[in-house]
């Protein structure tokens, strides 16, 4: 009989955050270029976009910025490919991209034949459709106060720890109101679902600082062979995946510093929070923690669309809104793009 940790909640995460957590500062762009060479490896930025003209521009310009100087001490350079994938941002950002020297696709043309994109995590997954990078490394692009380890610290395990596939950003997150800071006071939904999510169904994952950052690398062919899910569930599918695919030794996290975000109102974020927890329940379901068909009362919400109430107080007295809420899972992209490589 194979005894399952999970069911005796034991896991390492502990020791797992002991070993595979680093900090920024223990790589610099110049060591991270060399490696680069020597392993003869090419890396892909994909950068999701939508209404970030204010932010865009002085991102690509740092990756620039770090490719000089990987050029000048290393012969090449650290980042071979900036590709914007836009959602047809009104705001101008696909032009900005463009103006400072990116690839940019609009999310809706990549894979056009799935309909029109739904949300961040199918502008990620349509990204691989034209990435061609060993390496791909997402990053958001609503950075308010962008610094180019934001970069290049990512890579610093996956480059230099053999073992090591899959990396995910840390960071302190400051939350900003006005002129009102609150220094740990960003990733709400992280800290109120995300995490205690992951500690309860998927313990091994416990120990990660931001397990909803959207700056983490992979090979490529890790990426290609998982599913992506739509809109913000992404992050969430594609922990648990990875988990699943490499397991948690060839995980790792690196600190960062801090990263100060744009924020969405706190109501918007219930649906995100939906999302996280919609991801989980699925995953649970396909590995037999949640079975539907011995509790009647669970709603139908695992599947493509379900219904999300939210009940509100507005100033003109309590609301009950009312949406329809989508969530797509895109197959791995090797399986449905023709000799895809
Ligand atoms: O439909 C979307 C929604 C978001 N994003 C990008 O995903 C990142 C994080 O999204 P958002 O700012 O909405 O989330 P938050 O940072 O508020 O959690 C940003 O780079 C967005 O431009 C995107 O490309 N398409
Ligand atoms: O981490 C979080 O709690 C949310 C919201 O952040 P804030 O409370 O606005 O700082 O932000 C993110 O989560 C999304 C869903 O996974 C990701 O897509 C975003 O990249 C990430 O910033």
């Amino acid at each position: 009989m194979t005894i399952n940790v999970r069911d005796l909640g034991v896991v390492d995460a502990a020791e797992w955050f002991r070993h595979r957590s680093y900090d920024y500062t223990q790589f610099s762009i110049e060591g991270l270029g060399r490696k680069k060479a020597e392993q003869n490896l090419t890396v892909d930025a994909v950068l999701p976009g939508r209404n970030v003209a204010d932010t865009i521009g002085g991102i690509v310009d740092e990756i620039h910025a770090v490719n000089q100087r990987s050029e000048r001490e290393a012969g090449v350079p650290l980042v071979d490919r900036i590709l914007v994938v836009d959602a047809d941002s009104p705001d101008g950002t696909a032009r900005v991209a463009r103006e400072h020297g990116a690839e940019v696709f609009s999310e809706n043309e990549l894979m056009s034949h799935y309909g029109g994109a739904h949300g961040k995590g199918d502008a990620m997954w349509r990204a691989l459709s034209v990435a061609s990078g060993d390496l791909v490394m997402y990053m958001d692009t609503d950075t308010k106060d962008f610094r180019d380890e934001l970069v290049w610290g990512v890579l610093g395990p996956i480059l230099t720890v053999p073992q090591v596939r899959y990396v995910k950003a840390a960071y302190r997150r400051p939350f900003k109101a006005g002129e009102k800071l609150e220094e740990d006071g960003g990733g709400r939904v992280t800290e109120l679902s995300a995490k205690p999510l992951f500690n309860l169904f998927y313990p091994e994952l416990a120990g990660f600082v931001q397990p909803l950052a959207g700056e983490f690398v992979a090979d490529r062919e890790l990426f290609s062979s998982i599913p992506f899910m739509t809109g913000y569930a992404v992050e969430t599918n594609v922990m648990i995946d990875v988990l699943n695919k490499v397991g948690l030794a060839a995980m790792a996290q690196v600190d960062l510093g801090t990263r100060q975000n744009r924020h969405q109102p706190l109501r918007d974020l219930s649906r995100m929070s939906y999302a996280v927890l919609r991801a989980v329940a699925r995953r649970m379901r396909e590995d037999g923690r949640l079975d539907l068909s011995r509790d009647k009362r669970v709603p139908p919400s695992l599947n493509q669309f379900s219904d999300y109430l939210h009940a509100v107080a507005t100033p003109d007295g309590l609301k009950l809104n009312e949406y329809v809420e989508e969530l797509v899972e895109r197959p791995p992209i090797r399986d449905v793009v023709k000799n895809y490589r």
